[in-house]
């Protein structure tokens, strides 16, 4: 079983380091009794974060001081996003410059982010006054950073460099700036003539050798080179990469003079001189290398690895100058457009036109997306002119309804009141109506003489009794009506038929025929022949129409129709419908209709 390191009691144990356990050593500087601990990865990320915070802090603190709004946009102890976040406008870096070096950035633009129209305005501040803090600090030969590195993701370790850079040669001109001030190793800042803010010098001494990390740092370089073909992907660590790639390079570069020197033999080359050249060139060009940022150093390997083979001093200088020339242009003309292409020279590299395509992307992206906010407000319109037409139609059918149950409560009433009229009209005619129907003498009778002598209009019939003469032979019945004997069973019914609208409307109705044997009750209520409709009686009519107005009115009055057929003879009361004879008597049958 793996044990793992115990360091309060300091007993280390450790017999099967682990994968991630890669066993760096460092030297225990806290128990001070020579022993070795080990660290791994993650105390190792941890100290290295420790040591990055404490360096922001400081940077964060010199900010403070230097500027009203850094004192206020950032804490104490900032974490690296809040840091990033508060410089990304390069409001604070372009006042702080100016205080450093009064007038480098002539115009510091100070528009407050809008935050309905956030990412355009931010943008705008962004690319002005980060361009102008870059190209003065850049000018100034300081330490500089990628404007990526304040993004998410990017290297805000190369911001605090710059930082505190600034703020080193701040206190270095603020003690009088005499003399030689370095940073780093790679910025060097002896007294300037006026006018001129800094100048880049190089490295004159010996003793600024590869010390033996920078030998590791070197190998490292080799592993990454190796293990990465996206060198822009890793920025940090690209810069101190190329570092190295160009210092290797600058080696060949200074082989190549001295073979094209042709006083080679001349030349006192020993070990020392060959060692301070050497370094001098390679310092200068490292600086150069910071100062141009990685973009050179992608260039040099580039180059590097184009044919393998050395280039003669001249050619070299050439390519060089040229580069450098074509990135002034590329800074001085279009900053913004450098940020997005990242400063490469069309020529140079087949990937500047990977860049632009980015850019070309990114525009039909912005383009597209504009279309797509119009869309949008378009559709939104359409919606919302729809949601008030619909609105709109909603109220016409609300108000259309509302006078639909106005009417229909009109109808109602005018209905009823209709009904009511109606019945009082049948009242007038008279509760109870009596008509008398003559029965037309048959052919056996035809000899002899009807006893009806006249039927006046008025109901009125005169009976003639012809046994008797003078006053008494005659005598005269009023009645509701009187039917002749012509009338046919039509006319018969007519006076009849309105009853049976009251019979719906709620009114009891009685219709019976009165009359002596034979004298023609079922003829006129049942009618001779019931399949001819013709010859139908009082009956049949009364109840065809009873259906016929039930059938109208089913959509609101629900109907329920019995029927019963009785007759009274000699006092007593019989079942017509009954067809048992000996079962006529009462209780009586029924037939029922519901509609
Ligand atoms: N208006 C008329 N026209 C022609 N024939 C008639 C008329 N009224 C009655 N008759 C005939 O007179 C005969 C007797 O009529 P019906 O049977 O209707 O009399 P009734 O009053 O019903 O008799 P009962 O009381 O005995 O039943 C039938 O043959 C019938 O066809």
């Amino acid at each position: 079983m793996p044990q793992e390191t115990d360091h309060r009691s300091n007993s280390v144990i450790l017999n099967t380091p682990s994968k991630n356990f890669r066993g760096l050593k460092a030297l225990n500087s806290l128990t001070n009794n020579g022993n070795e601990e080990f660290i791994d990865d993650r105390e190792l990320a941890q100290r290295k974060a420790e040591a990055a915070a404490a360096r922001r802090n400081e940077a964060a603190e010199w900010l403070r001081q230097m500027d009203h709004g850094a004192a206020e946009a950032l804490p104490t102890e900032p974490s690296e996003e809040h840091f990033c976040q508060s410089l990304r406008n390069g409001l604070i870096l372009c006042n702080v410059l100016n205080k450093v070096n009064p007038g480098a950035i002539p115009k510091v633009v100070e528009i407050p982010i809008i935050e309905t129209e956030g990412a355009a305005q931010t943008a705008i501040q962004y690319f002005e006054n980060m361009r102008n803090f870059l190209v003065a600090v850049g000018r100034m030969k300081l330490l500089t950073f990628e404007v990526s590195d304040l993004e998410k993701g990017g290297s805000s370790g190369k911001v605090v460099d710059c930082i505190l850079c600034l703020k080193g040669y701040h206190e270095w001109r603020q003690s009088g700036g005499v003399g030689v001030w370095k940073y780093g190793g790679t910025v060097r800042i002896t007294s300037f003539p006026k006018g001129s803010p800094s100048s880049l010098i190089g490295s004159e001494s010996a003793d600024e050798s590869l010390d033996e990390s920078e030998s590791s740092q070197f190998e490292e370089l080799l592993e990454y080179l190796h293990l990465s073909s996206e060198v822009a992907l890793e920025e940090s660590k690209a810069l101190t990469a190329l570092t190295f790639l160009f210092d290797h390079f600058a080696i060949g570069l200074l082989q190549a003079y001295l073979t094209e020197t042709n006083e080679l033999d001349d030349f006192p080359l020993n070990t020392m001189v060959i060692d301070i050249v050497l370094r001098k060139a390679v310092k200068d060009l490292s600086g150069l290398l910071i100062s141009q940022g990685n973009q050179l150093g992608i260039f040099l390997k580039n180059m590097l690895k184009g044919n393998g083979k050395p280039l003669l001093k001249h050619e070299f200088v050439q390519s060089i100058s040229k580069y450098i020339d074509q990135r002034s242009g590329f800074v001085s003309n279009d900053f913004s457009k450098f940020c997005v292409c990242g400063g490469k020279g069309k020529s140079m590299w087949n990937n500047i036109n990977y860049s632009c395509e980015k850019t070309n992307v990114f525009d039909f992206q912005q383009k597209q997306l504009e279309e797509l906010k119009a869309s949008f407000h378009l559709t939104k319109l359409e919606v919302q002119q729809a949601h008030l037409a619909w609105e709109q139609e909603l109220k016409k059918i609300v108000h259309h309804t509302k006078d639909l149950e106005v009417a229909s409560s009109s109808y109602h009433k005018v209905l009823e009141e209709n009904r009511q009229l109606y019945n009082q009209v049948q009242d007038l005619k008279g509760a109870i109506r009596v008509y008398c129907r003559v029965k037309p003498l048959s052919h056996e009778q035809t000899d002899e003489q009807s006893t009806v002598d006249y039927i006046g209009e008025n109901g009125n019939i005169m009976i003639v009794n012809r046994h008797k003469q003078g006053k008494d032979a005659r005598k005269m019945f009023t009645f509701n009506k009187v039917f002749g004997g012509n009338t046919t069973q039509e006319q018969i019914y007519v006076d009849t038929q309105p009853l049976i609208r009251s019979v719906l409307d709620g009114y009891n109705v009685c219709i019976f025929a009165y009359g002596q044997t034979g004298s023609g009750k079922t003829y006129t209520m049942s009618g001779p022949d019931i399949t001819t409709k013709e010859t139908w009686g009082v009956n049949y009519r009364a109840l065809r129409d009873l259906f016929q107005l039930t059938e109208t009115r089913k959509d609101f009055i629900k109907y329920e129709v019995g029927v019963q057929m009785i007759e009274i003879y000699n006092e007593q009361v019989r079942d017509l419908l009954v067809v048992d004879g000996s079962q006529r008597r009462y209780p009586y049958n029924s037939f029922f209709y519901s509609r």
